[in-house]
Order: C-alpha cells, then structure tokens, then sequence
C-alpha cells in the first residue's frame, strides 16, 4: 500500500496482505465462533481481571479506533487465570464497530455480527514491555466483549461523553479515574483460541479471550461511535465506522469453551 492501512477500499482489511504478508498466516484474527465446536475444556480456569480506576491515563482518537490508555508499570490492573499462565497487564481498551447495527463486531457467533465489539488488551510481564510482548506468541491476551442493541448502558456512557473532545484523528483528553471492570458482563464464560493482533502488523501474538454474554448498547450511544472522524482536523471528514476485520480462516485451530 502506497499510503498507511485503513478500512476503506484502497487500504483496507484485503489489502494488508501486500504490506503484511502474515495477513495470511496460520493463526489470523478473529474468527467466527461456532459454539457447537466449541470443546469444553475443564482445566480452564476462571478469569481474574483486576482493574485499578487509578490507572486510567486518557482517551486517544487514533485514526482507526479511539483508546482508553493504562498506566501499566506495575501489576495493579492485571489480567490472570484463564487460559493464560502468570500475569498480564492491562494496557488499553478500545472498540471496533459498524456503520449501521447489522455490523461492527469482528469476531462473529454462528456467523452473526454485533454491531461493536470491545477490546481489553493486555501483555505478557514476562516481558519487559509491550512492545516487547507483542511480537511473542504468548506475548498479549485479548480480552472481547460484544455489544449488543438494547437499553442505554450508563457505565459505557461514561466513555461516549469523552468523544466529543477527541473527534479527529491525534485528538486526545485526560481520561482517569475509570473502572474497566464496569464494561465486562455479568458472566465472565468465554471462548478462547490462539490468534493475533486484528489491525497491522498483524502479529500472532494474541490468546484470545472472547466473552459469551454481551454488554448492551443503545441506538443512540451507536450514533455517538459514529460521530467520531478517521480524519485529523482540517481533512475532508470521513466518519469513523466499519473499522473491523471480517473473520478469517481458522486453519486447524481449536477452540476452546470455559463452559458447557
Ligand atoms: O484486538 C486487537 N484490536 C486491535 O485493534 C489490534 C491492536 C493493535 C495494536 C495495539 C492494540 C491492539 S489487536
Ligand atoms: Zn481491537
């Protein structure tokens, strides 16, 4: 790609493979979910996920998503259990979702999309950063939560209300004082598989950890998502949605279920 990735029809999702052939590996994300193949696996444990509100730093538009970034130089927001061993930090959240609520989510359940789909991103402390942990095959964990259209969620409103600061792409605002955990389901059952990072470079680095109960969402708080711009200020304004990876080949992979 002579210009950077994106999601549109010159840079998106089926054009990375020219700049990132690893676009075509062995363990790609995300991938549809089909529940029914899903293997139950009794030695998974349960997910701990520790989140410090006094971690939250801010909230950053960057051009493909926006993020809500952690401090994460020590272990007060971490992720363990589940099917990773030791302790993972929390390094950010972000989301990725659709133009309209047929579409949004990248992984997909029996071939349904969500009209958005939470990340909570974490690394590996075995490694001395994150930037260190990324390019390792057990180097991140990746924690996604599906929204699904219902009632308004009070606790994601919350982070919407921060979008109006950051509409253009470089865009960012102090955000602190935020509990994570507020924007995880009541059941914490999950799939899980071996995958990778869903933007460029692509890297196969992710155990992915994808939560079976959604979190809810309202028509109107989709439209707040909508109004952010992929574009910096001054730009044409391009809004930012559809900014998710369709579903790629599992190639072998199995998945996991942490129950029945
Ligand atoms: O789950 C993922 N979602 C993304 O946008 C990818 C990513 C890429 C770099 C840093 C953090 C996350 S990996
Ligand atoms: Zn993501």
């Amino acid at each position: 790609m002579s210009h950077g990735w994106g999601y549109g029809p010159s840079n998106g999702p089926d054009k990375w493979a020219e700049s990132y052939p690893v676009a075509n590996g062995a363990r790609q994300s995300p991938i549809n979910v089909v529940p029914k193949e899903a293997q139950f696996d009794s030695s998974l444990k349960a997910l701990k996920l520790r989140y410090d509100p006094a971690n939250s730093r801010g909230i950053l538009n960057n051009g493909h998503s926006f993020q809500v970034d952690f401090v994460d130089d020590t272990d007060s927001s971490t992720l363990t259990g589940g099917p990773i061993t030791g302790t993972y930090r929390l390094k950010q959240f972000h989301f990725h979702w659709g133009a309209s609520d047929d579409r949004g989510s990248e992984h997909t359940v029996n071939g349904i999309n969500f009209p958005c789909e939470l990340h909570l991103v974490h690394w590996n402390t075995k490694y001395p950063s994150f930037g260190d942990a990324a390019d390792k095959p057990d180097g991140l964990a990746v924690v996604g939560v599906f929204l699904k259209i219902g009632a308004a969620n009070p606790r994601l409103q919350k982070v919407l209300d921060a979008l109006e600061a950051i509409k253009t792409k470089g865009k960012q605002t102090t955000f602190g004082n935020f509990d994570a955990k507020t924007l995880l389901p009541g059941s914490l059952d999950y799939w899980t598989y071996d995958g990778s990072l869903t933007t460029p470079p692509l890297l196969e680095s992710v155990t992915w950890i994808v939560l079976k109960e959604p979190i809810s969402v309202s028509p109107a708080q989709m439209a707040m998502f909508r109004s952010l711009l992929f574009t910096g200020e001054g730009e044409a304004a391009c809004c930012m949605a559809d900014n998710y990876r369709p579903p790629q080949p599992l190639k072998g992979r199995r998945v996991r279920a942490s129950f029945k």
